[in-house]
């Protein structure tokens, strides 16, 4: 009977059965558009996921633009999910708090499936118990005075060596002693790359030397400095862990058929899993290794406070109190990488933002050197005594970094999803609810900071009693000389449960 039907429709009435299927679904987007719950001003939603093609992915800017046209609360349509973006600090403050119903950072996505660790590790897992457990031994392991004294040491090591490779250029390439122009953002990429290699997995990184190598057209002219065999590529591992990174995001609102059956697409998701495989191999190797160390050789691992060792003794000495939770070779798998990605990214790019807003301030950077000069007053301009105590008493350049971080926040906004009905800004929003929260917006408005677009780390510093105020929430009215106590006013490792474990 059916096979009838189909059998004497001619072109036209196919072609009026997906027109008629085309205005049904117009009509039942929009009907739902403009009958949705707690409607919000923004603007008017596309159709079959299109608004995607209009986003360029600079979400700061888009968040920018959105709140200057429509305000503090505002929504919008993308990869399928109505959006709410919160400007407001009691919002953002609302929906940072500690609470079970925002703990969820992503939305469900076949694409972010893809990346082989959802689920696990602490950055994208929306499984509170699971997380709980990763949370407790990453905290446990990078709270230890050995982590933290491997990871200067390292730092400072790692700083002669860029040091080292730039008077090798300035040497070879006969540049003026005075001036010496470079890219600055691939070196300090590179550094911060080797600097968190060797801290997270304790395997010595060559980025740096790779880096190094570019200058190198001519093989004889250059000199070779550094020469170390015992390296692993981390150049691949973190140009793969960056693409692989990106590329899922690419794909975060694609349709799941469109992965699945789309050449263009389907291709694009092959190699972001080839890359995962490369990454969970890299990964799975390191570990099993480490592993075999720590049964046959215990002693030698001693003097070893890189996160992947201090997370092998830690799950090992829970398993011996038979506590009852411990972490597979996936789950460290999924810290390290969590690791890998928060830590270089962030900290190559904060620190050439205060390196280039330093420049641009000059009074700032004699600050910053008279500070150094009395923390140090032996500096004989060779090598400095850094220790966890000194940098503590580094206030102003601690302040420096909080304020390049206020006007260019490398993580601009955050997002979370209600895992059950929730009340924000007055309205009651059903669970799965997707929240972005423009706290870099909230940085530079000024119902928050005076004087928001200026770089001027004395709001953090001329603070008079820093006791009073947590640590970042900072902001100073120089007029009257006090602070003004904007509670949440500055975000910089986020807050509540999600908060960055780099703050502890
Ligand atoms: C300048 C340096 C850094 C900044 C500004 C920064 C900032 C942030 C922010 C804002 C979040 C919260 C994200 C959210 O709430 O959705 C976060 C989370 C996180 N960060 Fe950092 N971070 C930095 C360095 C690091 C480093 C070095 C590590 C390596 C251990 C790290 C590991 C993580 C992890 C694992 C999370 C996820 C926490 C969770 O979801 O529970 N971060 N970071």
């Amino acid at each position: 009977m059916s096979f009838r039907i189909i059998e004497s429709l001619n072109v036209v009435d196919y072609l009026i059965i997906i027109l008629l299927t085309f205005l049904l679904y117009l009509f039942r987007f929009y009907y739902n558009y403009f009958t949705r719950p707690n409607p919000l001003p923004g603007p008017l939603p596309l159709p079959f996921r299109l608004e995607s093609h209009f986003f360029d992915g600079n979400i700061r800017r888009f968040a920018a633009e959105l709140c200057q046209k429509y305000g503090d609360i505002c929504e919008f349509r993308l990869g399928g999910h109505r959006r709410i973006l919160v400007s407001k600090q009691e919002y953002i403050e609302d929906l940072l708090s500690p609470s079970r119903t925002v703990f969820i950072k992503h939305e469900n996505s076949q694409a972010l499936d893809m990346l082989g660790i959802v689920g696990r590790g602490m950055f994208f897992n929306n499984d509170y118990d699971i997380w709980k457990i990763n949370k407790y031994f990453l905290l446990q392991s990078i709270s230890t005075h050995g982590f933290n004294e491997e990871a200067i040491k390292r730092t400072i090591e790692l700083f002669e060596k860029l040091n080292g490779y730039w008077n090798s250029l300035k040497k070879t390439l006969s540049c003026n002693d005075e001036w010496f122009e470079m890219d600055l953002l691939p070196w300090i990429k590179s550094l911060m790359t080797d600097n968190i290699s060797i801290i997270i997995t304790g395997e010595r990184g060559c980025s740096m030397a790779k880096y190094y190598d570019t200058f190198n057209s001519n093989k004889s002219k250059i000199e070779t400095v550094f020469d170390d065999p015992i390296v692993y590529d981390s150049d691949k591992f973190s140009r793969t862990t960056s693409a692989h990174i990106k590329g899922t995001f690419s794909l975060y609102d694609v349709y799941p058929f469109l992965l699945r059956y789309v050449p263009f697409f389907k291709n694009k998701a092959n190699a972001i899993l080839k890359d995962r495989d490369y990454i969970l191999k890299t990964l799975g190797n390191m570990i099993e290794k480490r592993r075999f160390d720590f049964a046959n050789s215990p002693q030698k691992l001693k003097s070893k406070h890189d996160l992947l060792t201090l997370l092998i003794t830690a799950n090992n000495d829970a398993k011996k109190s038979k506590m009852i939770e411990s972490l597979t070779n996936e789950d460290i798998s999924a810290l390290l990488y969590d690791a890998s990605i928060a830590g270089a990214v962030t900290a190559s790019n904060t620190l050439c933002y205060a390196i280039y807003y330093i420049c641009c301030n000059p009074h700032v950077k004699q600050k910053m050197f008279d500070e150094i000069d009395s923390v140090f007053p032996n500096n004989s301009s060779d090598k400095l005594c850094l220790t966890s105590e000194n940098l503590a008493k580094l206030r102003y350049c601690e302040s420096i970094i909080k304020e390049a971080l206020r006007l260019t926040h490398v993580v601009p906004v955050l997002k979370r999803v209600s895992s059950a009905e929730r009340k924000v800004a007055g309205y009651t929003w059903p669970s799965e609810t997707v929240f972005h929260l423009n706290h870099a917006g909230m940085h530079i408005d000024e119902k928050y900071f005076v004087n928001p677009t200026a770089f001027d780390p004395d709001r953090f510093y001329l603070q008079n009693d820093l006791s009073e105020l947590n640590d970042d929430l900072g902001n100073f009215d120089k007029e009257n000389n006090k602070p003004i106590n904007k509670k949440c006013s500055l975000i910089i490792f986020g807050r509540g449960m999600r908060l960055c474990p780099e703050e502890s």
